[in-house]
């Protein structure tokens, strides 16, 4: 493995090369063309993981390694983010995070785009994760939505909740049929538009429509239990992908069959963002509050002018959701503009953003459990 000069890389922004992860549904236009990419089309990589630890579970595609994210170092090789935190977990995490969680981040980032509705489906609770996976980690998940697009006539729009009167035994009945039009009818339809947050916890049924443009800060596990045995545009998904080895049975024990009116479901799950702080230079906004979950938190930051913001001993995961400008810390300063991902290591003490551009510079902050 290349050496990794710890002490240089810990005390300035790194920069993420992009990661495109294959998922059963396509899309990913939007992604491309927000990456500013010569040419942009759908496919069935759909999703840019950011600043990732995490590896890839799709079924029949288990040689490759798909999912962690990489970065170049000085001297032109590449390496990955997790050999890179691995090198020295308390420089590059933080100590009390370290001390918690060794190398793993605790979080996962991504940026999704759906040109099709997502397979019905649910993520484990942490209970579920812990006995049935062995994992620390369930798959609790938040969106943001920062875009989307009218896909044969449908406004963009997600599923989730189940509605009042679903019980177990008529959601198994639904399943074994595999009457997906009662499924979907089971759970609330939400249309969506720019700005909406959605916070989605392990157990809750759900379905990403198609058209939805977001980034998803989650829990970091690829665990998805699905109950569509076939894609919206007619693929087989695996037995294996559905139940993911559990078989069918347990399947249907992931999900938490609690119901809720669609009021329930949006005082519950739809977030509001909240002012953080205001300045002459910048608006800091919260969009997951520490007071939503525990399991991770996300910021947007509006630069008008400039914005210094303080390390708080721990690491943060930074896209650039908009405009262009600068980003200075202790060693210099590193050019930024929109659809760049950065790591920036917890031994950063002071970080400066800087509008350079037309418009204003915004940039997503995506923090670890505890922060
Ligand atoms: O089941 P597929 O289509 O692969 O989609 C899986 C995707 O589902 C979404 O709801 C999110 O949980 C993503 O983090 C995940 O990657």
């Amino acid at each position: 493995m290349t050496d990794i000069d710890v002490k240089e890389l810990s005390r300035q922004p790194i920069r993420l090369q992009s990661t495109r992860v294959w998922r059963t549904y396509s899309g990913g236009r939007l992604i491309d063309e927000w990456q500013g990419k010569a040419s942009a089309e759908d496919s069935t990589f759909p999703e840019e993981w950011v600043a990732s630890v995490v590896q890839a579970t799709n079924v029949g595609r288990e040689h490759l390694q798909e999912g962690l994210s990489a970065l170049q170092l000085a001297d032109g090789s590449q390496v990955t983010l997790k050999d890179v935190i691995a090198s020295d977990p308390t420089v590059f995490l933080g100590k009390a995070h370290a001390e918690k969680y060794g190398d793993k981040t605790g979080v996962l980032v991504k940026v999704l785009d759906s040109s099709e509705r997502l397979t019905i489906q649910v993520h484990p609770d942490r209970e579920y994760a812990k006995t049935k996976f062995q994992s620390d980690f369930g798959k609790t998940e938040a969106w943001y939505v920062i875009g989307g697009r009218e896909v044969d006539g449908e406004e963009p729009y997600v599923l989730f909740g189940f509605k009042p009167g679903v019980t177990p035994k008529q959601w198994k009945d639904l399943f074994d049929r595999q009457d997906i039009p009662g499924m979907l009818d089971a759970m609330h339809r939400i249309p969506v538009r720019e700005g909406d947050v959605f916070l989605v916890q392990g157990g809750v049924p759900h379905s990403i429509g198609s058209g939805c443009f977001l980034i998803e800060i989650q829990e970091p596990t690829d665990y998805t239990l699905r109950t569509e045995r076939t894609t919206p545009k007619g693929n087989v998904v695996p037995d294996q992908a559905c139940h993911q080895g559990l078989g069918f049975d347990e399947m249907l024990n992931c999900f938490h069959y609690d119901t809720h009116t669609l009021e329930q479901v949006k005082d519950r799950w739809c977030k509001q963002p909240a002012v953080l702080e205001q300045s002459a230079g910048g608006l800091l906004t919260a969009l997951i509050k520490n007071t939503d979950t525990d399991r991770f938190s996300m910021n947007r930051l509006t630069v008008d002018t400039e914005y210094s913001m303080k390390g708080n001993g721990t690491f943060v995961i930074a896209i650039v959701l908009k405009g262009s400008g600068t980003l200075t810390g202790e060693t210099g300063e590193t050019k930024v503009g929109q659809g760049d991902t950065f790591f920036l290591p917890a031994s950063m003490t002071e970080l400066k953003w800087a509008r350079q551009g037309e418009e204003p510079l915004q940039v997503i902050l995506c923090y670890p459990p505890g922060v």
